[in-house]
């Protein structure tokens, strides 16, 4: 990945923070994008321990015009764009007949309409370069067994995984890849604090995963790594469950 230039939304934590750190200890440039200043200067201060350039910028992905911004930074400090991770989402257990309005809107604005801002800027700055790029999302197992709870993210990033195949047809002309990563749950991370943060919901998480375990951040940061680089160049418009088998099990008899 050396001389590569990476821009991770969501990049300060959880992992968004473990892809940024594989990404540039395999030698890539990194830009990482979110709300919190404070966490993202102090994951910028990690990632750089591999000697890499590492650039923070202070981005809502709901906002078009700090999208924008942040795209025109990532190529004024580097001269180009080559991947772009969409990961920043945000996400709450809410009984779904006691959901407000605003709070269905925080969550479908974060997840579908900042990933469409980001990919669509990045799509067009990949395509003025003439070098061709990818695009990573970030999706989640629940779009196929649904989740109790969560309707606003289910079905955001039912939104995500379909603009994920749509925008893999409409610029594999360009020589844009774009691909999507469902994780089951991953342990110490933001979903854990949102979504199972007390023992009861972390074992029942845990009982649902053949595997008989969480994964890591790390583990999707590899598998991120491989649909990143050019060892995935004829993979475009896929998505990739890593999650012990977690969404194919229905507990059985
Ligand atoms: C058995 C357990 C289930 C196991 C499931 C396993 C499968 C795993 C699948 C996981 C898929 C996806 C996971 C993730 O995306 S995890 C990401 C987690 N990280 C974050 O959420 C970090 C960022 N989050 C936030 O910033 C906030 O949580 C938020 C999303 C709310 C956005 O912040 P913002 O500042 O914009 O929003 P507000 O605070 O102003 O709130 C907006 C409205 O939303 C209402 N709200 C907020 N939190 C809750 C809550 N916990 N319950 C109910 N309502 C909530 C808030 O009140 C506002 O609405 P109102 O104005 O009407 O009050
Ligand atoms: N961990 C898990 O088990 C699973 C995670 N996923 C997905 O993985 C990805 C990472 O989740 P995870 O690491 O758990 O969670 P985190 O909470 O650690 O990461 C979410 C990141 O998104 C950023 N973010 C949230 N809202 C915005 C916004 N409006 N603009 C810019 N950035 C924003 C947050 O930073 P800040 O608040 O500072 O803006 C934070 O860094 C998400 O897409 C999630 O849906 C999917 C399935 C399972």
């Amino acid at each position: 990945m050396e001389g590569k230039s990476i821009i991770i939304t969501g990049g300060a934590t959880g992992l968004g923070k473990a892809m940024a750190m594989e990404f540039a200890r395999l030698g890539a440039d990194i830009v990482i994008a979110s709300r919190n200043l404070e966490n993202l200067e102090k994951a910028a201060k990690e990632i750089s321990t591999f000697n890499n350039k590492v650039i923070v910028t202070q981005t809502d992905v709901r906002s078009p015009e700090q999208v924008e911004k942040m795209v025109r930074r990532a190529v004024e400090e580097n001269g180009k764009i080559d991947i772009l991770v969409n990961n920043a989402a945000g996400n709450f257990r809410v009984p779904s007949l006691d959901m407000s309005v605003n709070a269905w809107n925080s969550v479908v604005d974060i997840v579908l309409h900042g990933t469409w801002y980001c990919s669509q800027e990045v799509g067009r700055q990949m395509v003025f370069q003439k070098t061709g790029g990818n695009i990573l999302n970030i999706g989640s197992t629940h779009v196929w067994s649904g989740n109790p709870g969560t309707a606003h993210s289910t079905a955001a990033k039912a939104g995500v995984l379909a603009l994920t195949k749509t925008l893999a047809v409409e610029w594999a002309q360009e020589n844009i890849r774009v691909n999507l990563i469902a994780p089951g749950p991953i342990e110490g991370t933001g979903a854990a604090e949102q979504l199972w943060s007390t023992p009861e919901l972390e074992k029942a998480v845990l009982n649902r995963i053949p595997s008989g375990r969480m994964g890591t951040p790390k583990e999707v940061a590899y598998l991120a790594s491989y649909l990143v680089s050019d060892y995935a160049s004829y993979v475009t418009g896929s998505s990739f469950v890593i999650d012990g088998a977690g969404h194919l099990n229905k507990g059985g008899v």
